[in-house]
């Protein structure tokens, strides 16, 4: 088996008789092939040598392993690297050399012990961890299961129905609730971990101390009736959480074999299993967009400079609506000293109220102390004026989208706020450089576009123009990290990234729809592919206000390929305007339960006569997977000529975007990865085939047309692109 030539283990030898074994690959001291083959390696010694009379391993620089070298998923999906003969981990190494040796072992855990970083650590015969170390078998996020025993380990460590929580929300544990479940066996200082790991490995071999085999301890598995009831309703939540994916069931089966026919039934099992889903679409989409997440924060000609983040700690808020009470709540969150700016006393504390409110609703869900958020709010100050934004770092301005109001504005902002402040806008629509025409900070001049709910959504799109300094988009980058949020740096334009890609998706339904295709059948096909609701339930969700807003910018911005249907505001016109008014495409009840309503059939039926199209039987009874395409095919269309712009430095950015953003399903691997796994050539002919039935909505741009006459994919930039930046 070739390695992927990074990391190692060391072995040292002390005088009472312990060898401790370190892992060392920063950054997160992964398990690479080397790694693993110096871990057999170091083992092996440890137990020829008669100076060793047991074993520690920890990990080198306060991590104990991140997992199995996430990177080498690629090398082997593709061949550059031969697969690992089944159970070469798992069996040989984990059990055969770690868990059965003459010798005891014990980890010593600090900082993370994820994935194979954990299954090492439970082969040992004791767990010794600080509290502040997180555990968790997280594999099935990345389209796989535990690969190194994790199946068969943990639920005996810690009982099934714990066991499955784990492994299902792939959310780690604490170090002080590890002790608790029977994860770890105790709990000590970082600076006395390795010290206290020796002294317990010596007292195992002692006697003093049990000596603990994971694979064979069974009481803390439940009764097996017990076991199988568990493991159904475990089925069950799978299904329902997630019906696309069949990584979560796959991996309930190989923990059910080792309760059922024992652990090395359950061991094979799982080496067979983890050698299959390593080949599954799941897993290459999901990996993706895991180096993908990381990678967005690399920007080419501005994070490669070298340039350190500078310091902001008050940030000025300007409009204190859902956008900005939002962006309120979520920088308070993380310890930044808010002002929060309204034009009236009234509106500033409806301001205060909603960022209260936000807050109030973790205490209430137990996620937050009273004391934390009273402290929380303390960082909030309110203001009708410019005065105190004297001393801020940075400015968001988050008021409606209004122009002039806008422009006003960054006057202002230009006039009271230091030099250095960086200013910026939350705008979704307009352009940077007409908010900030007025202005000669054009180089300070960002956009931090928000998604809403601020505090809760995943996304920061971070908008440069020309003239904005590398330096300002350090600095938002450092902000959206510590703010927790995912960022995707793109250029000016209308809609920028987001909005732009996702626009010609509601245009898209709305097409179909005047063409007799069914309105609820396509929200329904829509959601069943994976998005969170269908194209008509979400306009509904945000309301018909903001939707026409938009819409008329990119009608004006992209005339050629902006499909005008009346569907909306007829609907409007007829206090029609959402969820907020009850009424929508759907209509609400108490509880904002959505059903379909029998009456908007008169309204397609108006919206068809005025946009003079006939009803096409093809689009009548559209396949499933003919709606799919005719409405995301658009998308990728959009999203080509954003690429080809230079809008997004990289596709995998616009895959980010789209999950983050439109709530596009991961396991897809985004818009682009997505369209790149059908072929640039067939999601060419099909668009041709409908432009030539339906128009110029559909016209393939000529990235598209492009990358299809050379069967190149889509994410493929040529070399000589080059953003337009
Ligand atoms: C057979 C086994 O059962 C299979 C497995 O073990 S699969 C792997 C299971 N482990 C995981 O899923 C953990 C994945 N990693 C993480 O969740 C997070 O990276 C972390 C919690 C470890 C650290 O988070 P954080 O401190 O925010 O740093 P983060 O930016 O994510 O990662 C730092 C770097 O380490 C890399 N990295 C993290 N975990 C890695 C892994 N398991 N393999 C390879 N690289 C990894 C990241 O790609 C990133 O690289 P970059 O600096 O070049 O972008």
């Amino acid at each position: 088996m070739a390695g992927a030539n990074k990391g190692r283990t060391t072995i040292e030898v002390g005088s009472d008789g312990v060898a401790l074994i370190t892992i060392i690959n920063p950054p997160v001291n992964s398990l690479s092939f080397d790694v693993l083959n110096s871990l057999k390696e170091s083992y092996e010694q440890a137990l020829r040598r008669t100076d060793v009379k047991a074993i520690v391993i920890a990990g080198a620089n306060g991590k104990f392993s991140g997992g199995f070298d996430i990177s080498a998923f690629g090398e082997i999906q593709s061949g550059r690297i031969e697969k690992p003969k089944p159970g070469f981990v798992a069996v040989e190494i984990l059990t055969n050399t770690v868990e059965v040796a003459q010798k005891p072992s014990v980890a010593a855990i600090d900082g993370l012990a994820l994935g194979g970083g954990l299954e090492v650590a439970m082969a040992c015969h004791a767990r010794v961890c600080t509290p502040s170390a997180q555990l968790g078998l997280p594999e099935l996020q990345l389209g796989i299961l535990p690969g190194f025993g994790g199946t068969q380990r943990l639920p005996r460590l810690v009982g099934l129905a714990k066991s499955l929580e784990m492994m299902l929300t792939s959310k780690p544990v604490k170090g002080t609730d590890a002790l608790n479940l029977g994860l770890v066996d105790t709990v000590v200082s970082p600076d006395k971990l390795v010290s206290t790991a020796r002294q317990w490995a010596l007292e195992i071999l002692e006697r003093r101390k049990p000596w603990v085999s994971s694979l064979l301890k069974t009481d803390k598995l439940e009764p097996l009736g017990e076991a199988r009831e568990i493991l159904k309703f475990a089925r069950a939540q799978a299904r329902k959480q997630a019906p696309n994916l069949k990584h979560p069931l796959v991996c309930i089966d190989v923990i059910e074999e080792g309760i059922v026919s024992g652990p090395i039934a359950g061991l094979w099992k799982e080496a067979e299993a983890f050698q299959q889903l390593l080949e599954s679409a799941t897993c290459k989409a999901l990996v993706h967009i895991f180096f993908a997440q990381r990678g967005t924060s690399k920007v080419p000609g501005v994070t490669d400079r070298n340039l350190a983040p500078r310091r902001v700690k008050t940030v000025a808020v300007v409009g204190g609506g859902l956008m900005g009470s939002g962006i309120a709540t979520a920088l308070i969150l993380s310890n930044y000293t808010v002002i929060l700016k309204e034009v009236n006393d009234k509106f500033l504390q409806a301001g205060i109220g909603r960022v209260k409110a936000n807050l109030q609703s973790r205490v209430k869900k137990g996620n937050m102390t009273q004391e934390k958020f009273e402290k929380t709010m303390s960082l909030l100050k309110g203001t009708l004026d410019y005065e105190g934004f004297k001393d801020v770092d940075l400015v968001i301005e988050a008021v409606i989208e209004n122009v002039q109001l806008k422009q006003q504005i960054f006057i202002d902002l230009e006039k009271y706020c230091p030099p250095h402040c960086i200013l910026a806008t939350n705008t979704s629509t307009i352009d940077l450089n007409i908010v900030g025409e007025k202005t000669k900070s054009k180089d300070r001049i960002i956009g931090a576009h928000f998604f809403s709910p601020a505090h809760v959504m995943p996304l920061l799109e971070i908008v440069r123009t020309q003239h904005t300094s590398s330096q300002v988009i350090v600095d938002l980058l450092d902000v959206g990290k510590k703010i927790k949020k995912t960022p995707v740096v793109v250029g000016n334009c209308t809609g920028f990234a987001v909005n732009r890609m996702f626009f010609p998706y509601t245009q898209a339904a709305m097409l179909l729809v005047e063409r007799g295709a069914d309105l609820y059948q396509i929200d329904k096909v829509v959601t069943k592919f994976g998005m969170p609701m269908g194209p008509f339930r979400l306009a509904d969700l945000v309301g018909f206000g903001v939707a026409i807003a938009t819409g008329t910018q990119f009608v004006l911005n992209f005339p050629d390929r902006t499909y005008k249907s009346m569907l909306t505001p007829l609907l409007q016109e007829d206090k029609r305007a959402g969820e907020a008014t009850r009424k929508g495409f759907y209509i609400y009840d108490d509880k904002r339960k959505a059903s379909p309503d029998p009456e908007l059939k008169k309204y397609v039926e108006k919206a068809r006569s005025i946009s003079g199209v006939t009803v096409d039987p093809m689009l009548v009874k559209l396949p499933e997977k003919d709606i799919v395409e005719m409405v995301f095919f658009p998308v990728v269309n959009e999203a080509c000529r954003v690429l080809d712009e230079g809008i997004a430095v990289k596709a995998a950015d616009l895959d980010i975007a789209a999950i983050m953003g439109m709530g596009f399903p991961p396991y897809r691997g985004g818009i682009m990865f997505w369209a790149d796994t059908l072929g640039s050539k067939y999601v060419y002919s099909r668009l041709e085939e409908w432009t030539k039935r339906y128009g110029g909505f559909f016209k393939p741009c000529s990235y598209l047309a492009d990358r299809a006459a050379k069967g190149l994919p889509l994410s493929l930039l040529a070399n000589n692109a080059r953003p337009r930046l």
